[in-house]
């Protein structure tokens, strides 16, 4: 059968300003506590892609009543109360979704349920979430013993507990923060390292339960809530794809506007910075307790640098677009802490590897390091490896001189349009 490929480039320079889709963790939350909240709310600007319509369809699927309206959701909640679904919840290639519904599923007394996704999910690790709920009291098994899907979930009484996380992940905090608010008592997560904090502004945002205290959370038990509107930034993980795409075409100046500028996000924006790159931003206001603004990006001689490991968790899915960068730079990079990499829709080490060395990079990779010999890279082809990041970093790597895209499909999980708005910026679309 033949496979699909996209030929790009060679372009540049890149200019031009522009805005991206909304927030992917942004609008898995925002969908989810709308599901739980009582009567009828909108979220505005949501990413409507792969990920989070299989976030909807679950919902829907759970008795959430989700319409769109333009380019926009309506979501009428359950006030707390899902319906037993009727059949297997499909997460597609979403781990987000389905950690977290599975705190929430943990929490919905009786109700079972059997969550399953694509041969990508189902190879991810979910013991992380499964272990802590049970302690929880969830009755949850699944393969591989019940930790890795398709996974069953019967819901029950929970009791509240205190957690510390065993690898810096805003996932499973989230899981257990959303089963807190069923559980008896107080639900308590500690993290060693911070990660994004969208689920502690949303609940903020939607007057639940929170308490901050330096490294750890917590949340009790909730009543009813009133659904609340919600707009979604601009995701800065998509914004990423342009920002490096102008620092190494030459001539380029790109603005992305309208964009989420959680400091737990933006880890990229410091490591450009110390690689020479010429990148500002500003937050001018507030969506939903997420601080929004602009970032531009113009051409610079980057130089390669040690990456401080204790940043990866604040850039976790911005690695592979860092590769591209670090190609680029002249010298040498060295990015360490990268364990969870190999855990996400791809061994994101490797396929980042193996795809340097496709464009002529010299790389090395190690257990949970990368080190990468910058100083340009060749014409060549590129592989997803079935994973949405990948397929962006890569053709964005390879723009200035040239690259094939196999299967670009994969960037419709997280930005549908991707392709379409990268050219748009060289002026060839
Ligand atoms: O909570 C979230 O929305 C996410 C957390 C991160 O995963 P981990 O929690 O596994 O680090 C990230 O890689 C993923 O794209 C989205
Ligand atoms: C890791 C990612 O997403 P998820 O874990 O939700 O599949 C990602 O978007 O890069």
């Amino acid at each position: 059968m033949d496979r699909p490929f996209l030929d790009l480039g060679p372009c540049g320079p890149l200019r031009g300003a522009l805005r991206v889709p909304g927030d992917k963790s942004v609008t898995h939350r925002g969908l989810m506590l709308l599901a739980l909240a009582e009567g009828e709310g909108r979220l505005y600007h949501p990413l409507k892609a792969g990920d989070t319509l299989s976030t909807a369809r679950v919902l829907r699927a759970l008795g959430a009543e989700i319409e769109e309206e333009g380019p926009h959701f309506r979501v009428r909640g359950r006030g707390l109360r899902l319906k037993e679904p009727e059949d297997v919840l499909d997460c597609g290639n979403a781990g987000t979704l389905m950690r977290l519904v599975l705190g929430i599923l943990a929490g919905q007394e009786g109700l079972f349920a059997v969550l399953t996704g694509d041969a990508s999910l189902r190879r991810r690790p979910m013991a992380r979430v499964a272990e802590p709920l049970r302690a929880m009291g969830a009755r949850i098994d699944g393969r591989e013993g019940g930790g890795k899907a398709p996974l069953a979930v019967r819901g029950g009484p929970l009791r509240g507990i205190r957690y510390t996380l065993p690898v810096p992940s805003a996932q499973v905090k989230s899981a257990l923060l959303l089963a807190g608010l069923f559980a008896e008592g107080e639900t308590e997560v500690e993290e060693p390292v911070p990660t994004r904090d969208h689920t502690e502004r949303l609940f903020r945002h939607f007057g639940l339960p929170l308490w901050v205290a330096g490294n750890r959370v917590r949340t009790a038990k909730t009543g009813p809530f009133p659904a609340k509107d919600l707009t979604v930034p601009g995701d800065f993980s998509s914004a990423a794809f342009f920002l490096v795409a102008a620092l190494i075409s030459p001539g380029s100046e790109v603005v992305v506007e309208g964009v989420g500028l959680n400091p737990t996000r933006t880890g990229l924006l410091q490591v450009l910075k110390a690689m020479g790159a010429e990148v500002e931003w500003r937050v001018l206001e507030g969506e939903a307790g997420e601080p929004v603004g602009y970032v531009r990006a113009r051409h610079s001689p980057l130089k390669g640098v040690a990456v401080d490991e204790g940043l990866i968790p604040l850039m976790v899915d911005e690695v592979p677009i860092l590769a591209a960068a670090a190609a680029w730079a002249e010298g040498e990079t060295f990015i360490p802490g990268l364990s969870e990499l190999r855990v996400k829709e791809s061994d994101r080490v490797a396929a980042i590897a193996q795809n340097l060395r496709a464009l002529g990079v010299e790389v090395e990779e190690g257990p949970d390091w990368l080190r990468i010999r910058g100083g340009g890279v060749r014409r060549g082809e590129v592989e997803p490896f079935h994973d949405h990041r990948i397929a962006m970093a890569f053709a964005v790597a390879g723009l200035p001189v040239g690259v094939r895209v196999w299967e670009p499909e994969w960037a419709e999980i997280s930005y549908p349009g991707f392709f379409r708005d990268l050219l748009g910026l060289c002026g060839a679309s």
